[in-house]
This record gives structure tokens, C-alpha cells and sequence, in this order.
């Protein structure tokens, strides 16, 4: 069953939230995703964001550009958290995507991330470990990443010292 709903505001968000999705894929965390827009399909993101926790859903991540107003309508219909991926525009760089999605009011939180396939990484990340908060054997996978990118580093620092 999906623990996490990876929606995206359109298909061209698709090449940023791919990242995402690969950190779920490789951290074996079940997920669907889904377009849904709340300035294209209102109904259909009320009625998503209305469903998610009864369908077993514990994280929502939400992608969009521009006036990136579905993280935070879907935030505003639902108590699960959901983690906002600004993705880079055309004109503004994703500015616009960041502000409309961090500026939230009191009382309807956003966890945003960072503009573009950086932040959708990260969205991947921070789901793995507010799942993984709950959950021993995820917490042990998210260590071993963790490793994994130190010796990442370790290799860097070899090869920058024998260049
Ligand atoms: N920001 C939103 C919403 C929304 O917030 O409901 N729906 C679509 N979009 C965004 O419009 C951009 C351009 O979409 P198209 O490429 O389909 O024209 C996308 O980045 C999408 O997330």
C-alpha cells in the first residue's frame, strides 16, 4: 500500500519530481503518483487531498511551478504533512514557485524544500524520514544512505589530493 502521494501540478513537472521518486524507489518506500492541479482540476485536488489518509497515505509531496498553489490547497484540506517542491520556471527561475509555496499563513504549514531536482530529492529524503521516524528498519536505511554519501566525500577528497 502507498505510504506517500507524490502529486505534480503538470507533466512538464515530471522531469524535477522523477528525483523524488528515485530516492522512494531506492529507499523501497511504496508511493503513487498523480497529476493534479488546483488551479486545472479543483475538484479532483480537493477530493485527493480529502482521501489521502483514509487510503493509507501517511506523506503527501507536492510539485509545482509558477503560481504553485497546490502544496499548500492541499495542506489546507488535509492533516497530513505535505512537503512543497517549488520547481524551476521558465521566466523566474522558480522564484515564484518558492514564494508562493513557503509563504504560507499560520496554521497551515508547508515543509518547502529548495528550488528544483535538488529540493525533490530532498522531499524523497525528509518523506523517508518522517516515515522512518516510526519506522525501525527505514531509520537503518536512511543511516546506511547516510554512509553511502560520506564515502562519496572520502572519494572526492582522494581524488581532488592526487590531481
Ligand atoms: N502551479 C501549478 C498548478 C497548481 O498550483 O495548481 N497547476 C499547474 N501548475 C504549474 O504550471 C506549470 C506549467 O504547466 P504546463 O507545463 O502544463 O503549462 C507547471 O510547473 C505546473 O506545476
Amino acid at each position: 500500500m502507498a505510504r506517500v502521494g507524490v502529486i505534480m501540478g503538470s507533466i512538464s513537472d515530471w522531469s524535477t519530481m522523477k528525483h523524488t521518486c528515485e530516492v522512494l524507489d531506492d529507499l523501497g518506500i511504496a508511493y503513487e503518483k498523480e497529476i493534479i492541479s488546483a488551479h486545472r482540476t479543483p475538484e479532483d485536488m480537493f477530493r485527493y487531498a480529502d482521501e489521502a489518509r483514509n487510503k493509507g497515505l501517511k506523506v503527501i509531496i507536492a510539485g509545482a511551478g509558477g503560481a504553485a498553489h497546490l502544496p499548500g490547497m492541499a495542506a489546507a484540506k488535509t492533516t497530513l504533512p505535505v512537503i512543497g517542491v517549488p520547481v524551476e520556471s521558465k521566466a523566474l527561475k522558480g522564484m515564484d514557485s518558492l514564494l508562493s509555496i513557503v509563504q504560507m499563513p499560520g496554521g497551515v504549514p508547508v515543509a518547502t524544500v529548495a528550488i528544483g531536482t535538488a529540493g525533490a530529492k530532498n522531499a524523497g529524503l525528509l518523506a523517508a524520514e518522517i516515515l522512518g521516524a516510526f519506522d525501525d528498519e527505514l531509520a537503518g536505511k536512511l543511516a546506511d544512505y547516510r554512509s553511502h554519501m560520506k564515502e562519496k566525500v572520502n572519494e572526492m577528497r582522494r581524488e581532488l589530493h592526487d590531481s
